[in-house]
């Protein structure tokens, strides 16, 4: 079993709370209100220029050329596919461009955002990719588990699940995993129990980010 196939074995349970969200649930079922989907996007959108970054860095701190590529490569299509979705859902929503650009985090967005980017940028390659895996691995299955829901077929939320069940992205996710494994495959214990902490404290993020969206939190002031 590969090291990252033990991590989420042994936080199943938070593994599953990020599957099982409501949110999540609701895009399946095409239930989810409108209003909640709209702040998601935006939120999201927020999230996807830091999170590009991190591809950024990954690209920096790459020990060979394929790497590299491997690395730019995803942090071109973050840009232009992944960010093109939200863009045309804004556009539907009636909300400009530079709205969705200039849109403030709200608190669980900037958590999230600054603990991705202080982990890549102190980190070296291992601790880069624990961060990162939680949210590729989360949406790929979650992907798959929604291809064949009501929600796929519906109007709004087919083409989220279209992008996140697609092949190439599973191909992704499946590079990631294995070059985790990979370089995690010599590690010591006290380095293992550290990527641990930091792929779980990433999964955990993904739950709070669905349950931010699902309450449309708000700062108090
Ligand atoms: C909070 C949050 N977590 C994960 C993703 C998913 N995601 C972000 S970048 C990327 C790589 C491929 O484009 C994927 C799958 C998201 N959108 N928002």
């Amino acid at each position: 079993m590969g090291f990252s196939q033990e991590i989420i074995t042994e936080i199943d349970n938070i593994w599953q709370a990020n599957l099982k969200h409501p949110f999540v649930q609701e895009i399946g079922a095409g239930t989810l209100p409108v209003k909640k989907f709209k702040y998601y996007m935006v939120q999201d959108y927020v999230y996807l220029m830091d999170y590009a970054k991190v591809f950024a860095l990954g690209a920096l701190k790459s020990p060979d050329l394929k790497t590299m590529i491997q690395f730019s490569n995803t942090l071109q299509s973050i840009l232009t596919e992944e960010m093109s979705l939200h863009r045309q859902y804004a556009a539907q929503f009636n909300i400009s461009e530079e709205t969705l650009a200039s849109a403030e985090p709200a608190p669980t967005t900037l958590a999230y955002k600054n603990y991705l980017l202080s982990v890549a940028q102190t980190g070296g390659q291992a601790e880069l990719l624990a961060v990162l895996l939680p949210c590729m691995w989360g949406y790929e299955t979650i992907g798959k588990n929604l291809a064949h829901s009501p929600g796929a077929k519906n109007v709004l939320y087919g083409e989220w699940i279209a992008m996140y069940s697609s092949p190439d992205f599973s191909a992704l996710t499946e590079w990631l995993i294995q070059e985790f494994d990979r370089i995690t495959a010599q590690q010591t214990l006290t380095q293992r129990v550290r990527l641990i902490n930091i792929f779980k404290n990433s999964l955990r993020y993904e739950v709070l980010f669905w349950e931010m969206a699902y309450q449309e939190e708000k700062w108090l002031v």
